[in-house]
């Protein structure tokens, strides 16, 4: 392979080691629940599931969430869409490990969204968000071609956090479309976030 080290993102701490437009840092900085936010700038809002399926954790997930190099999860694609065009591209894993009763709505999720759960859940407990970008080389930079097209030599940005609940947990990566820099602030927070 020409470039092995492409298919693992650099994980920042802080967004500012990415060097974002403002804008996209503003998306990339959302506190709360991404879907509210989405919803908020939007007058139709929908989870479009692509898949929810067993599947290997990406290298540069695995030590994250605990699991040896190819550890196997239960893998969710999604892309949340506003106004009909897809904005962000979901991807979140849960170590086969953790059970129905860490994560009960989990396999029942379907085309709701999974921040409805998270946050609402006074039970599941937030980690340190993580950013990066994603180039060509990468994993989810082809599976995000996948689903939407665009061009090979481009970069998206990311960010990437772990949920627990009891002894479970789930690692949610959201990968910021450029369409979402054509949302429009909500009528009502003009000059809020
Ligand atoms: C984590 C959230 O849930 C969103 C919902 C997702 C899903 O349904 O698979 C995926 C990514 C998230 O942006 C959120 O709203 O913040």
């Amino acid at each position: 392979m020409r470039n092995a080290s492409l298919r693992l993102a650099a994980w920042q701490p802080h967004p500012g080691a990415l060097r974002a437009p403002d804008r996209m840092r503003d998306w990339l900085t959302t506190e709360g629940s991404l879907t509210a936010r989405l919803m908020a700038h939007s007058a139709a809002f929908r989870v479009r599931r692509l898949h929810q399926q067993a599947a290997t954790c990406l290298a540069d997930e695995a030590r994250t969430i605990g699991l040896p190099r190819r550890g196997r999860v239960w893998e969710r694609e999604v892309l949340l869409e506003c106004d009909g065009r897809p904005r962000v591209f979901g991807h979140t894993v849960v170590p086969m490990g953790c059970t129905a009763s860490d994560w009960p709505l989990f396999s029942a999720l379907g085309e709701r969204s999974l921040g409805t759960t998270l946050f609402y859940d006074p039970l599941v407990r937030r980690g340190q968000l993580e950013y990066a970008r994603i180039r060509a080389g990468h994993p989810l930079f082809r599976r995000v071609r996948a689903a939407i097209g665009g061009p090979e030599d481009t970069l998206y940005y990311a960010r990437r956090c772990v949920y627990r609940r009891h002894q479970g947990l789930l690692l949610v990566t959201e990968v910021f479309l450029p369409a979402v820099l054509d949302l429009k602030r909500p009528t009502t927070q003009q000059n809020t976030k």
